[in-house]
């Protein structure tokens, strides 16, 4: 049987599924891939040589309904009914863990006609092997509480910028951090609520409780069994803190996003996103901030011009940072502050303490959760840093009905990517688009500290290791707001090309709009972007994004590898 769908103002069409039931499941798709409910029939037309084909116009009121919900279905009037199917099975998928990823996948398959059950475990700020919370770690403790405290952090650059424009501030602006906390906590508890009652709206069975494989296709929850044709391993990482004495003293980014008093002195270990983030929060804040970092610039892996231009702009703003250095113990005085032993990494140099230290944030990485859920047992193969290893559509290289996507892979953490991941695995599985995979070409990724430093595509060293030929552009300037507001405020663009076909490798930007600036230069990337179009684009003005289109002669050239023109980072 097939069917065809024309759905009325939207560009559409697809599918076709004849149900076990008898009736016709169809799938409507617009241009991004969201899919429509379609509700209702016309005409079936019997083509020779085939079952049936069948034509169903909806209008655009008839599939409003619901974002992505896709399937309906008319019985076509020469649809036989058959039996009821003799499941084996209670569930087409159980997802294990409610993030960014499961709640994705979960929602997306039901949406798909898939009889879709979620276990997520009961709700905590502090995750650990019983809490989580529907929502996961963006919701709960990971980008929403990160970037509300940003958020909190930046009122503090404006009200010093605003003077520069007039604003006279009567007295010292008082901050309240525990009416922050509150709001905060009430805000994240909104969200959660709101991930769980749309896996209700579609009909996703929620368990609360903490899932375990019992064998390929059967998961536990509470003393209770579910078997699954298809299990979804969804249950993210953790923060892991690194062996040193003392550690038991140090807290994680759990704990620092859940704090009740505000620290007047912060020691971050490790600049990686976490560690960068936090430190630029608390400074912003009023705490005292220091830095103990292995290499000389924070943000190993990122570009190194950015890497440079960011860390001038976080010792501006009055960030201690003590690089080519490792701690080796933090202990605890009587008086309950923190002495944080300090010794050179990697250089000469006698070892130091930092004395007086409120709390120590170890943000030197996070592990994958694959522990204790029964993986190993049933023959999950995990990679060498205990992530579950899979193949290009997310299903476990070992075991055909585990499928693993978001933070409990070793791929990109990050929470768009872990929603992408889960649609593509909806699709793969019941949306009738067995090619459809994950796509990592041009994945955008911003470190929220203050300055923002974001990018997309290559950074240079990568592009001249892979490319050879390559030309890059990269220009600072002074933001607008800062010509009157803060002293020494800068910002960078950066624009790497191949030299060989003009094409765009990599976008970077350090800046305080930079996230929202690089969401457009990701799509012009994806789209394969040619710096002579780049050029061609007109700016917006004033601005500081329209200085990715006015970059004109080249800084740095590199030519079979080499750099030939232009001063070496
Ligand atoms: C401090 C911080 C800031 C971040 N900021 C950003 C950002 O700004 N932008 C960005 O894109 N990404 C950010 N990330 C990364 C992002 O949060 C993750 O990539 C994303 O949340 C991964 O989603 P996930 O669904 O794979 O995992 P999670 O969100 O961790 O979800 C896994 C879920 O599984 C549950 N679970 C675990 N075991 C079980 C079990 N046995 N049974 C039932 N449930 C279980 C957990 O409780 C959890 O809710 C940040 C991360 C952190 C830590
Ligand atoms: N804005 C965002 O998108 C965002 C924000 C936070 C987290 N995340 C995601 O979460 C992931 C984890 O973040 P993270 O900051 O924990 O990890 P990370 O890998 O980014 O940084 C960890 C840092 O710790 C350092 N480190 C490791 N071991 C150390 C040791 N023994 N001593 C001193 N330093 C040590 C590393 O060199 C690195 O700089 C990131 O990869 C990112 O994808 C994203």
């Amino acid at each position: 049987m097939h069917v065809s769908i024309a759905c009325m103002h939207y560009r559409s069409a697809e599918t076709v599924k004849v149900a076990s039931h008898g009736f016709l499941t169809a799938k409507c798709w617009w241009g991004n891939g969201l899919l429509f409910k379609a509700t209702s029939a016309s005409r079936a037309v019997p083509i020779p040589g085939r079952a049936m084909y069948k034509t169903v116009l909806c209008s655009s009121t008839a599939i409003r309904k619901g974002l992505h919900t896709p399937e309906v279905t008319h019985k076509g009037p020469k649809a036989k009914r058959q039996k009821p199917p003799q499941h084996q099975y209670d569930f087409d998928l159980f997802t294990i863990g409610g993030g960014s990823a499961g709640v994705r996948a979960a929602r997306y398959s039901a949406g798909m006609g898939a009889k879709v059950a979620l276990c997520e475990l009961p709700r905590d700020f502090i995750s650990s092997e019983d809490k989580g919370g529907t929502g996961g770690t963006c919701v709960l403790r990971g980008c929403v509480p990160k970037k509300l405290m940003a958020i909190a952090g930046l009122f503090s650059e404006d009200m010093q910028d605003a003077q520069g424009f007039g604003w006279k501030l009567h007295g010292k602006p008082e901050f309240d951090f525990h009416a922050l906390q509150q709001n905060k906590r009430r805000e994240l508890e909104r969200l959660s609520d709101t991930y769980k009652n749309n896996l209700e709206k579609a009909e996703v069975q929620f368990i609360e409780g903490r899932g375990k494989l019992i064998d390929q296709n059967t998961v536990e929850v509470n003393g209770s069994q579910y078997k699954a044709k298809h299990i979804l391993v969804a249950t993210g990482s953790f923060a892991s803190k690194i062996p040193i004495e003392g550690a038991e003293h140090a807290i994680t980014s759990d704990e620092i996003l859940n704090l009740d008093v505000l620290p007047e002195k912060l020691v971050v270990v490790g600049a990686g996103y976490i560690g960068c983030e936090q430190a630029c929060i608390f400074n912003n804040l009023g705490t005292e901030v220091h830095f103990i970092v292995r290499q000389d610039l924070p943000l190993a892996g990122f570009d190194k011009e950015a890497r440079q231009f960011v860390l001038e702009q976080y010792e501006r703003a009055g960030i201690h940072f003590h690089g080519c250095s490792s701690p080796s113990k933090i202990s605890k005085g009587a008086n309950g502050k923190l002495t944080i032993t300090v010794e050179p990494y990697k250089r000469e140099g006698d070892p130091f303490d930092i004395k007086g230290v409120d709390e120590v944030l170890l943000a030197t990485g996070r592990k994958s959760r694959t522990k204790g859920i029964g993986l190993e047992e049933i023959g999950v193969e995990l990679d060498d840093k205990g992530a579950l290893k899979v193949d290009d559509r997310s299903r476990s290289v070992s075991v055909d009905s585990i499928w693993g996507i978001g933070d409990v892979t070793s791929r990109v953490p990050l929470t768009p990517v872990a929603r992408m991941e889960g649609t593509q695995l909806a699709l793969h599985l019941f949306g009738g688009r067995s090619e459809a995979k994950p796509d990592y070409k041009a994945v955008p990724s911003v470190v929220f500290s203050s300055p923002q430093l974001a990018y997309v595509g290559m950074d240079e060293a990568g592009a001249v290791e892979e490319v050879k030929d390559v030309d890059v552009y990269s220009s600072t300037s002074t933001p607008m707001k800062n010509s009157l507001g803060r002293d020494g405020v800068k910002e960078l663009v950066k624009v790497v090309v191949s030299a060989k076909d003009d094409k765009v490798l990599g976008f970077h930007m350090v800046g305080s709009e930079a996230s929202e600036i690089m969401q457009g230069f990701a799509a012009a990337l994806y789209c394969g972007i040619t710096k002579t179009q780049l050029d061609a684009t007109v700016g917006i003005h004033p601005s500081s994004a329209e200085e990715f289109v006015t970059l004109a002669k080249p800084t740095r050239q590199y030519r079979g590898g080499e750099l030939t023109e232009g001063d070496a980072l």
